[in-house]
């Protein structure tokens, strides 16, 4: 036996040969050729489709893949493989599924930094923080794995010795369709309480991220999950759309924009199929003047300036009580022209690029118009070019503070998906309860105050899904995610999500004889 301490050097030499798992970690430097779909346990070249999408490096605006969209034959064909997995896997116990979901926890744990890399490469945002989400990532599969175990039915004692029962089944094959500010996260927080029901998923990253999920699919067949059990399909509208009309397809799990959030459930009711939808937001973060400041300050810059300040639930409405205002506002200010933004690669970066150029300038359009509307730009707001040259066409701002604001601009109203924070005064607790509510969405609410009652009070009455008191957008496996309003239903993590990947079957069992009326 070679000793391990040995062996332990070899292994990321040899991971570096594997195929599949080559990869360049220097910001300009990766590419990749390999296929992009995932079916039956290998990847390749979807079966038809083949228009092409370039995929880009946010951090130089390269080129750094050609994705092909999966067409109909593709889609169905790997729904059939995932129908197919799903017969052996669906037989499995809960704690044999639990095994295979636990090893897929180890690996993504062993391979968290080049996981991240890729994360990073793609999207844009911080290593420091794509390893983050590599880790919820392999949280949510572990939480996972412990309840598999455990999902059961009840007993029900009937007259004369009779009894229920009822089985908590899996769907069947679930469609999974992801945005790009989180593409590994998201496929995790789907996969894991999908599979661990006893279901089998096709995956549809956005176009935008194809590359990591691929990976997340390879850990899947490593770990032990049937061939076929996670497929991944690629594409944009036209591939989501087969997806979600495909007559096997039982349930679709999406997370993205609103407006296509209707249509999915518009192809979703003609299926009568169940969806759970994780769509945008535009939360409030109310701070009392009676807060612990520098904690106000941290929460409100988290709050709004993760991953460039795209994420669904960020609170971007940061409601201030008039008698703290200035000092807030001005510490906020100080704490965000602090923020490293250029090469998300490097380690001490804490902002990197946004997803793509039209997106880049969406985002700065937002601050012109928010500037026409009055409102006044505290810091940020610009381009941002790193002096490094090959950085120069990536798609940098500097995060953006907005004050002089107020409930009506469109600012205040829409969701930006940028790194853009409003302030907005307030003077009574009423008047902001109301004034956070007045808006379509209902994702998320946060409240800075050290009076407890107050604390409880306030969120008790906020219309959102996801309240934070004292912190903001910190994300435990254990809780569940989702939203009221326009934000969507359904829930992600927590127990709740078992409710639905799954469904519940009742069994009546008579003991005597059958009593006819007839
Ligand atoms: N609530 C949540 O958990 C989250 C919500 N979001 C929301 O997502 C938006 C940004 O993400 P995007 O990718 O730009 O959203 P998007 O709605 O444009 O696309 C999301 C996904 O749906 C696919 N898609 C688009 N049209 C489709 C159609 N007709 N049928 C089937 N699939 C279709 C896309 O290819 C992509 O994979 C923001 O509004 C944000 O708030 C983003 C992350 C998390
Ligand atoms: C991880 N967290 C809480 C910052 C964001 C998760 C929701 C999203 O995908 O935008």
């Amino acid at each position: 036996m070679v000793p391990r301490p040995l062996l332990q050097p070899l292994v990321p030499r040899l991971r570096r040969l594997l195929p599949g798992l080559a990869m360049s970690s220097a910001t300009g430097s990766f590419s990749l050729q390999q296929p992009l779909n995932y079916r039956g346990g290998a990847r390749l070249q979807p079966a038809d489709g083949g228009q092409v999408e370039e995929v880009y490096e946010p951090a130089t605006g390269r080129v750094i893949a050609k994705l092909l969209c999966s067409g109909e034959k593709e889609v169905d064909l790997a729904v059939q493989s995932a129908k197919a997995a799903f017969k052996v896997w669906s037989q499995m116990s809960g704690m044999e599924r639990c095994r295979v979901l636990l090893e897929a926890a180890r690996i993504i744990r062993e391979q968290r930094d080049e996981i991240a890399t890729l994360e990073t490469i793609n999207n844009g945002k911080s290593i420091f923080e794509a390893r983050a989400d590599i880790d919820v990532s392999w949280q949510c599969l572990e939480y996972y794995a412990g309840l598999a175990g455990s999902l059961a039915g009840e007993h029900i004692q009937l007259p004369g010795g009779s009894f229920g029962y009822t089985r908590r089944e899996p769907l069947g094959v679930c469609a999974g369709i992801g945005a790009w500010n989180y593409p590994f996260q998201i496929a995790c927080w789907k996969a894991a309480p999908a599979l661990a029901c006893g279901n089998a998923m096709v995956f549809k990253p956005s176009p935008f991220t194809p590359i990591s999920v691929v990976r997340l699919a390879e850990i899947f067949t490593q770990a032990g999950m049937p061939k076929g059990l996670f497929n991944v399909v690629q594409g944009g509208v036209a591939t989501g759309q087969f997806l979600c009309h495909h007559p096997d397809v039982a349930k679709i799990s999406f997370t993205g924009s609103v407006p296509t959030g209707v249509k999915i459930m518009e192809m979703a009711a003609k299926g009568i199929k169940p969806v759970t939808l994780e769509l945008g937001g535009k939360s409030p973060l109310i701070i009392f003047s009676d807060c612990a400041l520098e904690n106000a300050v941290n929460g409100a810059l988290m709050a709004n300036f993760l991953t460039q300040g795209e994420v669904c639930c960020n609170g971007t409405r940061v409601f201030v009580e008039r008698k703290i205002l200035d000092t807030f506002t001005k510490e906020v200010v100080k704490r965000t022209q602090k923020i490293k933004v250029g090469d998300p690669l490097l380690e001490d970066t804490r902002m990197g690029a946004l997803i793509n150029r039209p997106h880049l300038d969406r985002v700065q359009n937002f601050i012109k118009q928010a500037k026409e509307q009055g409102a006044q730009v505290l810091c940020g707001g610009d381009l941002y070019v790193p002096d490094d040259p090959k950085l120069k066409n990536g798609f940098y701002m500097r995060p953006c503070v907005l004050g002089n604001c107020t409930d009506d601009m469109t600012c205040v109203k829409e969701e930006i998906f940028g790194p853009v924070m409003s302030i907005l005064p307030f003077d009574t607790e009423e008047e902001v309860v109301e004034r956070a509510n007045n808006t379509k969405f209902g994702l998320a609410g946060g409240v800075f105050t050290r009076d407890i009652q107050k604390a409880h009070r306030v969120v008790a009455a906020l219309n959102a899904g996801m309240c934070f008191i004292n912190n903001y957008n910190v994300s435990p496996v254990e809780l569940p995610f989702g939203g009221y309003k326009a934000s969507g239903f359904g829930r992600e993590n927590g127990r709740a999500a078992i409710e639905y990947y799954s469904q519940l079957k009742t069994v009546c069992v008579e003991m005597g004889d059958v009593e006819s009326v007839f």
